[in-house]
């Protein structure tokens, strides 16, 4: 069996208990549907017609038996729409769990070619596609099949002409409906499509919504969302106009069958070759014929848009992760951080230019190292090297004098801390973000780490204190506030080994010292690599690393580097102008 078709199917294996029992209903639903025409035809043909003695206790009995039947219909009824369809959103649930831990698995290099909304789109509206055609997939097809043929079977045993007259219609109708069913998926794919772009817009200009303000922009941005809207609108006109010929259609062709079969049927009673029993259980059975006909074309929709997103959902969950472990990596405790480069080369992609070529660098542990540089130089390339959030294109970067890629990813990163330039943080409340650092952290640690990265302060200002809320992305703090933060989250983890990229926006001189306060604490016994953009920085390295496009140009202290009056002289003194 081809892989993705077994990969399909397994996933029905956790729930097989629930899939039988759906399956039985199915089979019950489709079964009494059949039974109960039967036995109206039973009481008009043989209880009604005036010559059972016992006629009344036969009625009831009868009576007795359909109530039976449409209990078991709607017992089976409501276990399949309640337990089928939990079946299907566990299923999903399952397969968005897979999806999930497999986008955390996979590379920076990955990310930096995605939009993070399709990737969203693909774990949210591609699962649930996925998860209808799981649950109803199977059920219609059963259900279907068994109503035609059984309804089939009844008609033709009533009267094979009428039989035939009724399959004159058939497949006129069969292609009516696919067509406008066709018709009516392209538009439900466009306004699909044009509920991203409304949402694409939307989350560019909320996430721009101060640039909006400050240059007044609102009509602007208005005129964009009101461009989307309309799109949207007119995408499911269309798809209104191609519902309403395909439902108008269903019932139009349904109430021409049954003129059909009244008018021949009829005549087949004037020639007494029918009875009125034989007539009505077959108008009867024409719903029971035609509603397959409904059920397959809106399987075919199922299938077709559940196979797509399951090929999408394939395509990325085959995506290998470009970094992992090696089948031997070993697991690091606790590192003492000594970092080392050994002729290490890197590009971002085959096709760009190398951003670092050949660096040899040798960082003993405890070291507070500096780098230096105009920008896009590579400064932030070369530290992201080290907890590998990108594979180096030659040479080797050792820790304690083991290859990082020998290390366990996870042992590897736990003994790095990283301060980012951008920094990020949660929805949720101070105490959350501070205690990702160390997610069994107790209040008085997180405190503790607070107070360290001088962040105490301010947070008891704040009006919930640890438990104020900070908005998306901590809009409610200031730069140097949430870079604190983020130091304090360093100081929970406690690595032996930092990297803090600067960040190149100016903070005011008091958020500058505490940010200022708050590292030089944190980088008390630990290899220290500093993306330096500020000169308070760079003064208290112990080893300035300046460089350039064509590698390390100059190392050595502030004193030094100043006495060679070479490249990091000059960029001091472009500095002090400013
Ligand atoms: N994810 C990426 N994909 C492709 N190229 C990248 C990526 N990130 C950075 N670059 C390129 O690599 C080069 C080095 O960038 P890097 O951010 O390391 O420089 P930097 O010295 O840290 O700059 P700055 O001081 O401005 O932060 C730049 O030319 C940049 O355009």
């Amino acid at each position: 069996m081809n892989s993705r078709i077994k990969k399909f199917l397994s996933y029905y294996k956790p729930y097989l208990g629930l899939f039988y029992a759906d399956m039985a209903c199915a089979f019950m639903i489709s079964a009494v549907t059949l039974v109960l025409p039967l036995c109206i035809r039973y009481v008009t043909k043989n209880i009604l017609d005036g010559n059972m003695a016992n006629a009344h206790q036969q009625l009831y009995v009868m009576g007795a038996v359909m109530l039976v039947l449409v209990a078991i219909h709607t017992i089976c009824n409501m276990f399949v729409d309640y337990q089928g369809h939990t079946m299907g959103a566990m299923m999903e649930r399952d397969m968005r769990r897979e999806l999930f831990e497999h986008y955390q698995k996979l590379s920076n290099r990955f990310y930096d070619e995605q939009k993070t909304g399709q990737l969203m789109t693909r774990i949210t509206n591609d699962s649930f596609s996925l998860s209808e055609l799981y649950h109803h997939g199977p059920e219609d097809i059963v259900i279907s099949m068994l109503k035609f043929v059984g309804a089939f079977i009844i008609l033709i045993n009533i009267d094979v002409k009428l039989t035939l007259i009724v399959f004159l219609f058939l497949p006129v109708m069969a292609v009516y409906s696919f067509y406008f069913n066709k018709r009516m998926n392209i538009a439900l794919r466009k306004s699909k499509d044009r509920i991203g772009d409304i949402n694409a817009q939307v989350e560019d200009t909320l996430s721009g919504i101060r640039v909006v303000k400050s240059f007044t922009n609102e009509p602007v941005e208005e005129r964009k969302f009101a461009y989307e809207n309309n799109r949207f609108v007119q995408s499911r006109k269309e798809g209104y106009k191609s519902e309403a010929y395909f439902s108008a259609g269903l019932i139009a062709f349904t109430q021409l069958i049954t003129i059909a079969v009244i008018v021949f049927g009829g005549a087949g009673m004037l020639h007494s070759s029918l009875d009125l029993a034989d007539l009505l259980t077959f108008i009867l059975c024409i719903g029971i014929l035609i509603e397959p006909i409904q059920r397959l074309v809106n399987f075919a929709r199922l299938y077709q848009e559940g196979i797509t997103a399951f090929d999408r959902f394939m395509e990325m969950l085959e995506i290998e992760p470009d970094i992992q472990d090696s089948a031997d990596a070993i697991e690091l405790a606790h590192a003492q951080g000594n970092v080392e480069f050994k002729q290490v080369s890197f590009k971002y992609n085959e096709n760009y230019d190398y951003v670092l070529k050949d660096i040899s660098l040798d960082i003993k542990a405890g070291e507070y190292v500096a780098f230096v540089g105009a920008s896009g130089v590579g400064k932030t390339t070369l530290c992201s090297l080290i907890p590998r959030f990108y594979e180096i294109t030659r040479g080797a970067i050792l820790l304690d004098g083991k290859n990082i890629s020998d290390i366990s990813l996870h042992s590897l990163r736990r003994n790095i801390g990283i301060v980012q330039q951008d920094v990020y943080l949660f929805a949720g409340t101070i105490s959350d973000n501070i205690r990702y650092g160390k997610m069994d952290a107790s209040e008085e640690e997180i405190m503790e780490a607070a107070k360290k990265a001088n962040a105490h302060d301010f947070i008891m200002d704040l009006p919930d204190g640890y438990d104020s809320d900070i908005g998306q992305r901590g809009v409610k703090l200031s730069g140097g506030q949430k870079q604190r933060l983020s130091i304090a989250r360093v100081f929970l983890k406690n690595p032996p080994v930092i990297i803090f990229d600067e960040a190149t926006s100016a903070l005011d001189n008091e958020s500058e010292k505490a940010v200022q306060e708050s590292l030089e604490k944190l980088t008390d016994n630990r290899t220290t690599l500093v993306i330096a953009h500020r000169l308070s920085t760079v003064r208290n390295a112990q080893r300035i690393i300046v460089l350039t496009d064509s590698g390390i140009d100059e190392q050595g202290t502030h004193e030094e580097l100043i006495k060679l009056d070479g490249t990091y002289a000059n960029l001091y003194n472009l500095q002090l102008k400013i």
